[in-house]
This record gives C-alpha cells, structure tokens and sequence, in this order.
C-alpha cells in the first residue's frame, strides 16, 4: 500500500515510528486526515506501550506495514470537531483505544460487538478506508471518527487512564461476558504486566478471590499487598511447566479452585498445569497473542469439561462502561510515565517484564517540534 500523499492530507504530525523489525522506534513527520464531518481531531497527551506494539514493530505477527506507527491506549484533549459531531465539543479529555472504524452493517457490528467485525480498522498498521496504513498514538495528534472515541470520566486522570483503553477493557470484557465479575468466585491471572495488574483490580472491584500466576517471584509482594491479590502462585519453575506434566512448582492447594482464569502471558506455554487450576466447567479465557502456538492436551479440557475461550478487546459501548465503572471506583493503571527518548529502552525493559507494570509516553511534554529540534526529523 502507498503511504500517506502529502498532497492527499496536507496536515502533518509528529510520531515515533519502526522501520524494521528491530523493536525500535525513531521521530518521523507524518500526514494525518483533515477533521471530517464525523471525525474529531485529538491533541495527544499520553499514550500506553500495550505489548501487542512490541508485537507488532518487531514483526512477531508477521504482519508489519512499515513505518508503523504503533499506540493504541491514547489520550488527549479534542481541539477540534467536524459538523456533524453530536457527542464531543472542544476540550472534551478524551481517549481513543485499539479500534478507529468498522463497517458498521454486519451482525457483529449490528449487535453491539463492533470489536468482532471482521473489515476493523486497528488504530495503527491497518489499512484505512482511503487506502493508507493507520498510524497509531505514539504521535502528537490523531484524527477519529467520533464513534470510536471514548470520553474520560471525571476523576479518571489521562496518564493512568490511557492504559485503560486497551488494557481495561480487554480484561474487563471476558469478566463481564464469562459471569467472572461475581463475588466471592475464584479467579486466576496468569502474567502480571499491564493486562494482568489491571485485571487484580477490576476483579477486587467485582468482590472476587484473586490468584495471581506469575513467573516472577520478585512480584510477590506488590501483588498482595498493593494490587490486593489474595494469592499468588509462582510458574517459574520453567523445566517443570514445559514439561507440562508436573505440579510440583505450583501449589497444590490452588488446584481445581478456580471459576475461571484470565490467561495474559505474552509468551508461548503448555497450558496443563494451569488448566488443571480451574474448577470443573472452569473457564479459561486467552488475552495474550504470543508469537508462537500453544501446547495443549486434550485431556487438560475433556476431564473436567473445560472451556478454553479467546476474547478480543471490547466495544466502544463497553469501554465507556468500563471508564465508567474504574471512575466510581478509583481505578487506575499503575503507570511508569517516560519521555519521547526513553521508548526505546522501555521496549527493551518491556520485552524482558522489567515494567511495573505500564510505560506511558508523556507525549504532550516530550513530543514537540522543540523537543526534536537538536535532530532532523524525517517525513514520510
Ligand atoms: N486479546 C486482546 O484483545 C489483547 C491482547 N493483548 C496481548 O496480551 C498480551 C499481554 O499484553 P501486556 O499485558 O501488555 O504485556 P506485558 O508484557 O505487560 O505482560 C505480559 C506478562 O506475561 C507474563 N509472561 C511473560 N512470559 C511468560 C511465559 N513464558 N509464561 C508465562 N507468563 C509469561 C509476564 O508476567 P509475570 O512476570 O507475572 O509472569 C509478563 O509481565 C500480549 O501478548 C498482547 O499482545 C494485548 C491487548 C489486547
Ligand atoms: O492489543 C490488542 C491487539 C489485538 C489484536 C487482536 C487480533 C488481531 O488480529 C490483532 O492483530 C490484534
């Protein structure tokens, strides 16, 4: 596909793009869309590192369209609305998260479930309906069409926020649609990053026992007694969960007790051990997108009559809910806010969990023409 004509969107804004699959990202002059008649234009403030953009600039989906642009847990504050906008007015704070269009006639979209629509526009490396590849938030400004533009509720600040757009409501969906919302069930999370911390949160919003399942023993503590998990369990000891075979490294009190388990690790694993965690007619549900397929037995789901389910994002009308429900209940990401120039790094950081447990980029303070103006910045 042809990149963005100048001549076609005369507006340009600045963005962190990769170029190749090496996981970084550097400062790039890009075109965006004039502000349509539906469309509201968004000054971007902040913007989440979700793992699906690791994902996608190092190519591990084998679906890159360089330069990509990636960022799909954006906010900002509108600067401008095209005529037709009923919902938004300037200077609305508002968010946008990991979906900009659909085609808004099938069943999927018909029923509410827009996120399923099988022509959705990603925020960023998806092809647009005029043609260009979309450019996601890692980027001064963004133009969106109003439908897909989620207003940040009072008391919900923008940087612990943002990563509520994808993050939230990928997590809050599955509790909301598998009857894991309940109080006093069991629920599992296995990965403690930026899905799994949200997930401890909105579950003890729900009035759920929370185990948390995790590689990293050093997260022990905050898990507990800052997230306010009820249990953790360590699955680091790696040998004994590939061979899937063997619970000896996790605790045996846990197994079987689970009503459901929200599966956000972004690495490849042999799900046994933790299937064997739920309950009979527990419910395991797939977040996480690793680059590579994972082991399953058949026994693991059969016995015990098992449901191993997948669930994508969310709705807009669900991810308003979802903005609606952390307002009222003080519920936020847990952030690490870092510059334009420190991207890079997080990357790294994030690709080796180093991140407690949301890098967001303060763009608004950090992604300026001023800013860059030691270095010349490319345009596409
Ligand atoms: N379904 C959807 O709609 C969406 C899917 N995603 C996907 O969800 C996944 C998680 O995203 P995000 O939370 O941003 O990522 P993070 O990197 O923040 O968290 C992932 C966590 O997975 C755990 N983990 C890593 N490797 C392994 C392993 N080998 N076995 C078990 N656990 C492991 C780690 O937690 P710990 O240290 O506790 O073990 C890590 O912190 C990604 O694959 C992403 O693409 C993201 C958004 C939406
Ligand atoms: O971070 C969210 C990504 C979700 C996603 C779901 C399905 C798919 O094909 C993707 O490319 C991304």
């Amino acid at each position: 596909m042809a990149p963005v004509e100048a001549e076609q969107h005369p507006r340009t804004a600045l963005a962190l793009a990769a170029h190749d699959a090496s996981g970084r990202v550097s400062p790039i002059r890009i075109s965006r869309r004039d502000t349509g008649d539906d469309d509201v234009a968004i000054q971007i403030l902040y913007c989440g590192i979700c793992h699906s953009d690791l994902h996608t600039i190092k190519n591990e989906w084998k679906n890159a369209n360089y330069p990509v642009v990636p960022g799909h847990e954006i906010a900002g504050l509108i600067t401008e609305v095209g005529k037709n906008v009923k919902k938004f007015n300037v200077g609305d704070k508002v968010g946008v998260g990991c979906m900009v269009n659909t085609c808004q006639s099938c069943e999927s979209c018909e029923e509410g479930h827009e996120n399923h629509c099988s022509k959705i526009i990603f925020a960023y490396n998806s092809h647009d309906r005029d043609g260009t590849i979309t450019y996601g938030g890692y980027s001064d400004m963004v133009v969106v069409n109003e439908r897909f533009v989620i207003r940040f509720p009072d008391g919900v600040p923008l940087d612990k926020g943002a990563p509520l757009l994808c993050a939230g409501i990928t997590v809050y969906n599955p509790m909301k649609y598998h009857g894991l919302d309940e109080p006093g069930k069991h629920i599992g999370v296995v990965g403690l990053g930026g899905l799994g911390h949200v997930a401890v949160k909105f579950a003890k919003a729900f009035g759920m026992r929370v185990t948390v399942i995790s590689t990293s023993p050093e997260k022990r503590e905050e898990a507990m007694e800052t997230l306010g998990a009820d249990a953790f369990v360590v699955s680091s000891d790696a040998n004994q969960m590939k061979l899937g075979c063997s619970f000896r490294s996790l605790s045996m009190a846990v197994k079987g007790t689970m009503h459901g388990i929200l599966n956000t690790a972004s690495a490849s694993m042999s799900m046994y051990a933790y299937l064997a965690l739920l309950k009979p007619q527990g419910k395991m549900i797939l977040l996480g997108l690793p680059e590579k397929p994972l082991q399953i037995s058949a026994f693991s789901l059969v016995t015990g009559g098992k449901t191993l389910a997948g669930s994508c994002m969310g709705s807009i009308r669900d991810t308003q809910e979802m903005m609606d429900f952390a307002a009222k209940h003080g519920l936020v990401a847990d952030v690490e806010l870092i510059g334009t120039e420190e991207v890079n790094e997080a990357m790294e950081r994030l690709a080796k969990g180093e991140v407690r447990y949301r890098f967001v980029i303060d763009v608004g303070n950090t992604l300026s023409a001023a800013s860059l103006a030691s270095s010349p910045v490319p345009a596409l």
